[in-house]
C-alpha cells in the first residue's frame, strides 16, 4: 500500500487537495476530523484535556469551545505542547485504524492528510509527502477570510507551526497554491499521476494483497517442502 503524506501549514489549501483525491476514488485519512473527535464530549480525550485546562474552556452544553481554546493554545507555546501530549495518543490511534480499515478493504493508494506530519514526525511512515505551499501573504489572507479571524489571531497560529519554508524543503512534491482554483487543478491533474504510477514491490508487499500472495507463497513452500522430504 502506497501511503501518501499530504500537508501544509494552515489554510494553505490542504483540505482543497484532499477533496480533489477524493474526487479521484483515492480515500484519505483525514487528521483534523480525527481530533476532532478526540475532543467530543466524553471522550478520553475530552476528559484528559478538561481536566488541564479547567471548565473555563467549555461552552454552557459542556462541548469544548474550541474557540476559546483555540485562543489559549495558539498565544501560548507550553499549553500547545500540553494539548498535544494529551491528545497524541488519541490521534495516533485513530490514524492507525482508519489505515487499518482501509488495508482491509484493499486499497492501493491512500492520502493521510496531516497538517501536522512533520512536527509530529510522522512523515517517516509516508512516501512520497506532498506539501501544499502559499506566498505568506496569501496564507494570511485566506486564513482570516475563512475563517473571519484578526490579523493577531491568524498570525498566532500560522506561527504556531514549522515554517511552510522548511516543509517544502522537506517535500517529495510542492503544489504551489498560490494561483487560482483553476491552476490547482492543473498542477493537481500532474500530482495525480505520479501518486497513482504502479506501485513498488515494497509497497505492493504492504498492501493487503501483497501480503496474502506473500502468506500463500509460504504455505505452498512449506506443503512443497513436507511432500519432498
Ligand atoms: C486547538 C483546537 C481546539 C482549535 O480548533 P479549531 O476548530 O479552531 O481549529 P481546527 O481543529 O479546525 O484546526 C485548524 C488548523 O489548525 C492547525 N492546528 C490544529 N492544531 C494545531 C496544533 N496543535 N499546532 C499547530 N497547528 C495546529 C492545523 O493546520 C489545522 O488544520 C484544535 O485545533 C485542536 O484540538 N488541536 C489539537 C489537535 C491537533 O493537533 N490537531 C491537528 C491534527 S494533526
Ligand atoms: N487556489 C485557491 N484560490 C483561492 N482560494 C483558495 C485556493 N485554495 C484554497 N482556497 C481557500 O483558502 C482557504 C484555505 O484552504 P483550505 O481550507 O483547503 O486549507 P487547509 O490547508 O486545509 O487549512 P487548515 O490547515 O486550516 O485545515 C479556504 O477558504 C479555501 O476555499
Amino acid at each position: 500500500m502506497r501511503m501518501v503524506g499530504l500537508t501544509g501549514g494552515i489554510a494553505s489549501g490542504k483540505s482543497t487537495v484532499s477533496s480533489m483525491f477524493k474526487h479521484n476514488n483515492i480515500p484519505i485519512v483525514d487528521a483534523d476530523v480525527i481530533a476532532r473527535d478526540a475532543l467530543k464530549k466524553g471522550s478520553g480525550g475530552y476528559k484528559k484535556v478538561v481536566a488541564a485546562f479547567g471548565p473555563d474552556i467549555l461552552q454552557d452544553d459542556g462541548h469544548v469551545d474550541r474557540l476559546k481554546l483555540g485562543r489559549i493554545v495558539f498565544s501560548d507555546a507550553a499549553k500547545r505542547q500540553l494539548l498535544n501530549r494529551l491528545l497524541a495518543p488519541y490521534i495516533s490511534s485513530g490514524i492507525f485504524l482508519e489505515i487499518l480499515k482501509l488495508w482491509i478493504k484493499g486499497h492501493k493508494v491512500i492520502v493521510l492528510d496531516i497538517p501536522l506530519l512533520f512536527e509530529a514526525k510522522l512523515d517517516k511512515w509516508t512516501k512520497p509527502i506532498v506539501v501544499v505551499w502559499v506566498d505568506p501573504e496569501t496564507q494570511l489572507r485566506r486564513l482570516m477570510a475563512r475563517d473571519n479571524s484578526t490579523e493577531e489571531d491568524a498570525r498566532n497560529r500560522i506561527n504556531a507551526q514549522m515554517s511552510l519554508n522548511l516543509k517544502k524543503s522537506r517535500a517529495d512534491i510542492v503544489i504551489d497554491n498560490t494561483g487560482s482554483l483553476q491552476d490547482l487543478q492543473e498542477r493537481f491533474g500532474e500530482v495525480l499521476s505520479q501518486v497513482k504510477r504502479p506501485l513498488m514491490w515494497t509497497e505492493f508487499w504492504l498492501s493487503r494483497d501483497g501480503a496474502l500472495s506473500a502468506l500463500l507463497g509460504v504455505i505452498i513452500g512449506v506443503l512443497v517442502v513436507k511432500k519432498i522430504f
